[in-house]
């Protein structure tokens, strides 16, 4: 017999406005379904950190340990997780149960003074929170100096209000749903600002031995934004994933949308930059037919392969 569904189900979650809203997000999604949800809301590391880089601190783990810990001593069942920070293997016992509809993966331009990138005279100091945002960046426009930018989406918008950048770049979705969208100044296509991989979508963690939970949770799932994200994680895997990695991986539906069709193809593209900034990024695609999650990793092994192979570097040691 699996694990009976406890009632109420508790959803672990950060904080945050933007954790609290992906919370409750989930939370009305399994109501509709008839179940009976509360939240556990509590503080991570990765929340009380905020003076240091990401990257130098230790990666997306911090933002995750203490919910898995809550899951683990039966506190809560599920935690909810902006794809884009969950670590690429989850420690033991510990599954990723659904991945559900993708909503905005683009990256969002927000200034006061600016309509865009291009609008920004030489020399404006640009903040951003990622490696990857300031690889690509630094590359459409090296006369600009990209500082980092860290904390919540409160505490970066506020930030640019005091003046202390000309113009930041976050994710779209963020802001979308905090309800802010009129501080989108514009967005950047895919191809200009490749997405992390995972951005814009939520996962949902449960531990592995909640058979009946997981199943329960496939209602919520949306396939077609499952496959894609994986096919992107793979790439991220395989280069060590982490957010000491300047990465982004980005797939999309190419013939209809359900990818569900025979015939339905995903096109993986990837980069790769040199952290230094001095070597030119690295691209690389490839486009296949995906029906299934090994099939949509094995697509993203092939293009981290091509990334690889062409000079792009692994992160040293694991995260
Ligand atoms: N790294 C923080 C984070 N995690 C998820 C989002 C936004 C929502 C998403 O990408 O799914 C953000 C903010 C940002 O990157 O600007």
């Amino acid at each position: 017999m699996p694990h009976p569904i406890p009632s109420p189900l508790v959803i672990a979650t950060r904080e945050s406005r933007l954790a609290l809203w992906q919370a409750e997000h989930v939370q009305q999604r399994l109501q509709q379904l008839g179940h009976q949800v509360r939240l556990l809301g509590m503080t991570t590391r990765g929340d009380q950190i905020l003076d240091r880089s990401l990257s130098k601190v230790g990666g997306k783990g911090l933002f995750v340990k203490e919910l898995e810990t809550a899951l683990a001593e039966g506190r809560a069942q599920l935690a909810v997780h902006s794809l884009k920070d969950v670590p690429m293997e989850l420690p033991e016992g510990f599954v990723l149960a659904c991945v559900l509809e993708r909503s905005n993966p683009r990256d969002a331009f927000v200034s006061n003074d600016y309509a865009s990138l291009a609008a920004l005279p030489a020399g404006s100091v640009v903040g951003t929170s990622s490696l990857r945002r300031q690889v690509l960046l630094q590359h459409l426009r090296p006369d600009l100096q990209i500082e980092p930018l860290r904390g919540n989406l409160d505490t970066r918008l506020r930030k640019l209000d005091e003046g202390q950048y000309s113009a930041i770049v976050l994710a779209a979705a963020g802001l979308e749903r905090l309800q802010m969208p009129e501080r989108i100044r514009m967005q950047f296509d895919t191809e200009q600002m490749l997405p992390a991989a995972g951005q814009g979508a939520l996962g949902i963690e449960v531990r592995a031995d909640q058979t009946a939970l997981i199943e329960t949770l496939q209602a919520l799932a949306h396939m077609p934004s499952w496959l894609a994200t994986a096919a992107e994680r793979a790439v991220s895997r395989r280069l060590g994933g982490s957010c000491s990695v300047p990465l982004a991986a980005h797939a999309r539906w190419q013939t209809g949308d359900t990818g569900n069709g025979d015939d339905a193809q995903l096109l993986l593209q990837a980069a790769w930059g040199d952290p230094a900034g001095q070597a030119a990024l690295i691209l690389a695609q490839h486009q296949t037919t995906v029906r299934t999650l090994d099939e949509a990793q094995a697509l993203g092994q092939q293009v981290a392969e091509q990334l690889l192979a062409a000079g792009a570097q692994p992160a040293a040691g694991p995260h």
